[in-house]
């Protein structure tokens, strides 16, 4: 039975302003949740971003005020299920997403099992991450040398800031052999900033020129399975769906959606196990899935990778993002040669630093 519950706001600088076609922060702000019961502590991470598709600050304040008035009394597993049963097409899914973590962390803890294997017993014990390098047009050359020689394999680069003219230019120079080791991929994600025309210019150049692409996230500002499909067809690399997932696509079978990957974002579509299921689903019709972060705390990027594990799919993850934080709020999961090791502790792993 749940003991006591509550949330605190934490403000985090980033080491570096991060940048996308949907604008960027230099902070991230968010809450602390946690929830006790039989001596034990669960804790989840509520981190609104509105360009990832969840709530807005104000809004998910209010939810929580809102979820964690009735908590203490009640029984975790009830609980669980009750968040679960609730609309799935609900206006906080950032709120409820931490909810559903400190729950979900505590009724892990209480069967002495990691959070991953809670979720699903077929869960892995390690993930391929991609490396997050930031906006094309910021990168250092050497930058991408670093993240090779740390052992990732897909960089992630922000691109649709600039044109598309100079952004191939850009991408070209980035990806010349003499940079690029052979098994190196580029991760694009134009987040929405696309015309048809645009993004099917791009890509035919990025195909003529045999640029070692690994996928676009978002090509397009107003993305329509009829487009994606049309684009798909152009492209030998996956086009994936992000943050118009929970915003104009919730309610479309994977499969209709016309592109070959979808990028999950936990906090944006509302808990644990309704991502799960949707990338179930997913995989069911062979699309590929990503599970990222939303470059939140700790508390979050720990029941995020948690939630990876138990999906196990086997290309690189959005993971990475510790290290855009200049503060946290506990250890994070930090990836060692391009990949993350999960810890057999029961729970999420996150553990506070101070409280
Ligand atoms: O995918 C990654 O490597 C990190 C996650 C990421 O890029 C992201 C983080 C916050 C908001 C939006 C996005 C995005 O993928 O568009
Ligand atoms: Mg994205």
């Amino acid at each position: 039975m749940i003991e006591r519950a509550g949330f605190r706001p934490y403000d985090l600088p980033l080491r570096q302003a991060w940048g996308s076609a949907r604008g960027g922060f230099a902070r991230r702000r968010g809450w602390l949740v946690w929830v006790e019961a039989d001596g034990l502590t669960g804790y989840g991470d509520c981190a609104p971003l509105p360009a990832a598709g969840t709530e807005a600050q104000e809004a998910a304040g209010a939810a929580l005020e809102r979820l964690f008035s009735g908590l203490r009394g009640q029984e975790i597993e009830i609980r669980l299920s009750a968040l679960d049963a609730e609309n799935a097409t609900d206006a906080h899914p950032a709120a409820r997403f931490a909810l559903d973590c400190a729950l979900a962390d505590l009724a892990s803890q209480r069967l002495n099992l990691s959070m991953r294997r809670w979720l699903a017993p077929e869960a892995v014990d390690r993930l391929a991450v991609n490396a997050m390098l930031g906006t094309l047009g910021t990168v250092p050359g050497k930058a991408l040398a670093a993240s090779q020689a740390q052992g990732f394999r897909v960089l992630k680069l922000k691109v649709g800031v600039d044109t598309p003219m100079s952004e191939l230019e850009s991408l070209v120079e980035l990806a010349r052999p003499s940079s690029t080791d052979t098994d190196v991929r580029l991760r694009l994600d134009a987040n929405g900033a696309w015309s048809f025309d645009q993004a099917r210019w791009l890509i035919e150049r990025l195909v003529k020129l045999r640029l070692p692409i690994e996928s676009i996230e978002e090509p397009l500002a107003e993305p329509t399975p009829e487009r994606l499909d049309e684009l798909q067809a152009l492209a030998p690399f996956p086009l994936a769906l992000d943050e118009s997932l929970p915003t104009r696509f919730a309610a479309v079978d994977p499969s209709q959606l016309g592109v070959r990957r979808l990028v999950l974002k936990p906090a944006a579509l509302g808990g644990l196990h309704r991502t799960l299921a949707l990338a179930r689903r997913a995989q069911d019709a062979s699309i590929e899935v990503v599970v990222t972060s939303l470059v939140e705390s700790a508390a979050g990027l720990w029941p995020t990778a948690q939630l990876a594990a138990a999906i196990a799919s086997p290309i690189a993850q959005g993971l990475a993002t510790a290290d855009w934080l200049a503060a946290d709020l506990g250890q994070a999961p930090r990836p060692c040669a391009g990949r993350i090791d999960l810890p057999d502790r029961p729970g999420s792993g996150f553990m506070p630093t101070h409280v």
